[in-house]
């Protein structure tokens, strides 16, 4: 089978059987069936992710540069975006993070803000006791 053949994702899915299984990492295709029995990490983890993209959980494991020489002998074909298909996992975790600073930036906000009405009721707290003193 040629490297360039392109596969839907959907194209893809049906191939998640231990006697037929693909995965996808980073937008390519390849064909793990020959290795899910040697896979030093255990048939199970692989077999839960044929037919889907399994960019995260290959990258979460870091595995060698052994793993991905591996890998690239598994390579059939690339994968090809249909309209309305997720994004790719790797973009994906990106916007994870990121949304994630924002986050840490509404975090800062609600300090500031605190901080500010803090301020402003101790400000008045002061003038409060003043004007009571002024009347006495
Ligand atoms: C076809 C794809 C894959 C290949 C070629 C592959 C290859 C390997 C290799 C060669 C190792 C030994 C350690 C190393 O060299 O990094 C390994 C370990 C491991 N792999 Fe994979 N792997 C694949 C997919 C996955 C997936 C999808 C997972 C899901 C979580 C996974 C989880 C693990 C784990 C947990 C170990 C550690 C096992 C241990 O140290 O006891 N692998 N893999």
């Amino acid at each position: 089978m040629s490297a360039s053949k392109e596969f839907t994702l959907q194209e893809v899915e049906a191939h998640n059987t231990k006697k037929d299984a693909y995965l996808v990492v980073h937008d390519k295709v390849y064909d793990c069936t020959s290795f899910v029995d040697e896979h030093p990490g255990g048939e199970e983890v692989i077999l839960d992710v044929a037919g889907q993209d399994a960019t995260e959980a290959f990258e979460d494991v870091g595995h060698s540069d052994e793993a991905r020489e591996i890998l690239d002998g598994l390579l059939v074909g690339t994968v090809k975006r249909m309209p309305g298909d997720p994004e790719p996992r790797a973009q994906a975790a990106t916007t994870t993070s990121s949304s994630s600073s924002t986050d840490a930036a509404g975090f800062g906000v609600g300090l500031y803000a605190v901080v500010l009405i803090g301020g402003a009721l101790a400000y008045g707290a002061y003038n409060y006791l003043q004007a009571q003193q002024q009347q006495q």
